[in-house]
């Protein structure tokens, strides 16, 4: 069995090789996309692609820049062609938990705004059923312990994310994170708009709809699943 890293490392290269001369492409966030930014980078300089970017975070703003990668405001771009993003999970029909790094709602919002969406998994990634990783919903600091009341009367373990100092950790918006710890989600689509429909709710780690193609790794080699 492939090392965990050497996994995201072969699937966020392989995902680099969908990215087209003249493309504007979405850079999600995380340990496994952070191959692809590196990739890419690479044939920007190796072949002179013509390749601009927006981006799901700071964490990745940081590192495309830093790569020499352009990376502008999804505000004055009219049109992103391919967005390649992490998950946490992802299941048969290709619906996914994501917002383990904290990033879902800019990479909804930019995955939304995208034509194609291609994730990168590793082997941990693949589940029968949603729900053993922590759904993380975002939710606006003001008046948040109601939202948190409002989960744990629905019988649910719920906690406010904490930064590794231990103190509460904060979006790159500026909100907190409630993490559910479910188990198992029957209804993914059911549950993401009721979730939403809760005043003081941002948005939800749940991705429905969203990947066209997941390039994961199974029986130690580099497989990919079409929606
Ligand atoms: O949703 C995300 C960040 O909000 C990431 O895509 C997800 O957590 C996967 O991360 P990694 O590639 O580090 O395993």
């Amino acid at each position: 069995m492939k090392q965990i890293n050497e996994q995201k490392q072969l699937v966020g290269e392989a995902a680099a090789a969908y990215i087209e001369d003249g493309m504007m492409v979405g850079l999600g966030t995380g340990s496994t996309v952070y191959y692809t930014i590196l990739k890419l980078a690479q044939r920007i300089k190796a072949e002179g692609l013509n390749i601009q970017t927006v981006s799901t975070s700071k964490r990745t703003t940081e590192l495309a820049k830093s790569n020499g990668i352009t990376v502008l405001d999804l505000n004055k771009v009219e049109h992103v062609d391919l967005t390649i993003d992490g998950c946490d999970e992802f299941d048969p029909l290709l619906r996914g938990i994501k917002g383990g790094g904290g990033a879902l709602l800019f990479e909804k919002i930019v995955a939304a705004a995208s034509e194609r969406n291609i994730w990168v998994a590793d082997s941990s990634k693949a589940v029968k059923q949603l729900g053993k990783f922590p759904l993380p919903v975002e939710v606006l600091p003001f008046g948040h312990t109601h939202v948190l009341r409002t989960f744990k009367n629905e019988g649910m373990e719920a906690a406010i994310r904490q930064a590794p100092d231990g103190t509460t950790y904060y979006t790159d918006s500026g909100n907190i994170i409630i993490d559910l710890y479910l188990q198992e989600i029957n209804d993914p689509t059911a549950l993401s708009l009721w979730l939403n429909s809760i005043p003081g709710v941002i948005e939800n780690g749940l991705f429905i709809n969203i990947a066209d193609k997941v390039i994961f790794i199974k029986d130690n080699a580099v497989q990919e699943m079409q929606r």
